[in-house]
């Protein structure tokens, strides 16, 4: 039996990245894994002082900052490389950095420049984070977890946001094909779908402040469990990136306590 109160340790021994992790869900999941008993967690972002604060937040004996902006694979190959010659493997990817809505545009006055922008972090760079860490896991033996980010938006269309959306829907394309193509390895390869959680990304998105962000959320989750927290979504990564979620592949976890459409209205 477990006492209670006592972390259960599921990623205990295992070695993580974690992009994005500078800010919001990121920064929550970080703390989780080491919680959680992870061996080293390796924070990837472009906010360096951020991601350095959350690093010393965690402890330098487990937890490293690494500049990385996953918009440059060359950015991303080193980022893992240096993981692996740091702790000797790769257990776990969670790759997690993601942009916003570049603009609200409905496909008629699409912004291809500003939509490139987008597809560069949301699915070129989660695809460059997957390609890399799924090598080194392959390259060493290792029996590894990939988690990405998508989003409530992942399966369904927004009224504006197109950039936005068919990003997610990119990382669903992403991990449908990378799990099928690395089972027989053992890597395993899955995403979180997250509904509304207040974070930086979605006060720029919604162009709201912090207060006018928290009223939107108790209107969106009006139950007796409150707002939708960073913790929500970080339990659905721990599952995911731990064993016991040992033969769940090519999934996509949506975490949005039924209220992911209600969500969407917002999107305007
Ligand atoms: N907050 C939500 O409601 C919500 C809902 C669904 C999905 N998501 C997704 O969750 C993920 C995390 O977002 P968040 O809400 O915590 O926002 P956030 O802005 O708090 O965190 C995103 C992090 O990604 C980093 N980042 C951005 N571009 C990067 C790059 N090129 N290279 C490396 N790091 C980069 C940012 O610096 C930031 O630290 C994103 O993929 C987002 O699309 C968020």
């Amino acid at each position: 039996m477990t006492e209670p109160n006592l972390p259960l340790k599921k990623l205990h021994g295992k070695v993580a990245i974690i992009t994005g992790a500078a800010s919001g869900i990121g920064a929550v999941t970080a703390r989780h894994f080491a919680y959680h008993g992870a061996l080293a967690v390796v924070i990837a972002d472009v906010q360096d002082a951020k991601g350095r604060e959350v690093a010393a937040s965690i402890g330098s004996d487990r937890c490293t900052y690494i500049h990385c902006d996953v918009t440059d694979e060359e950015q991303v190959k080193s980022l893992v490389d240096s993981t692996v010659q740091l702790y000797g493997r790769l257990d776990v990817m969670y790759s997690n950095a993601g942009i916003g809505a570049a603009s609200e545009q409905t496909v008629l006055d699409l912004d291809l420049s500003k939509f490139d922008k987008v597809m560069a972090v949301n699915a070129r760079g989660m695809a460059a984070c997957v390609k890399h860490a799924a090598r080194a896991m392959v390259e060493k033996g290792v029996r590894g977890s990939i988690v990405c980010t998508a989003s409530f938006v992942a399966e369904c269309g927004t009224d504006s946001q197109t950039d936005y959306t068919m990003s997610k829907h990119a990382v669903l394309g992403l991990v449908r094909s990378a799990s099928m193509q690395l089972a027989a390895r053992g890597v395993r390869v899955n995403c979180v779908s997250p509904g509304l959680v207040a974070t930086p990304l979605v006060c720029e998105s919604l162009k709201v402040g912090e207060e006018e962000l928290t009223a939107i959320m108790a209107a969106i989750y009006p139950g007796i469990n409150g707002p939708m927290t960073e913790k929500h979504v970080a339990d659905a990564v721990v599952f995911l990136a731990s064993e016991d979620s040992e033969f769940v592949t090519g999934h996509n976890l949506v975490v949005d306590g039924g209220r992911g459409v209600k969500a969407t209205a917002l999107l305007k």
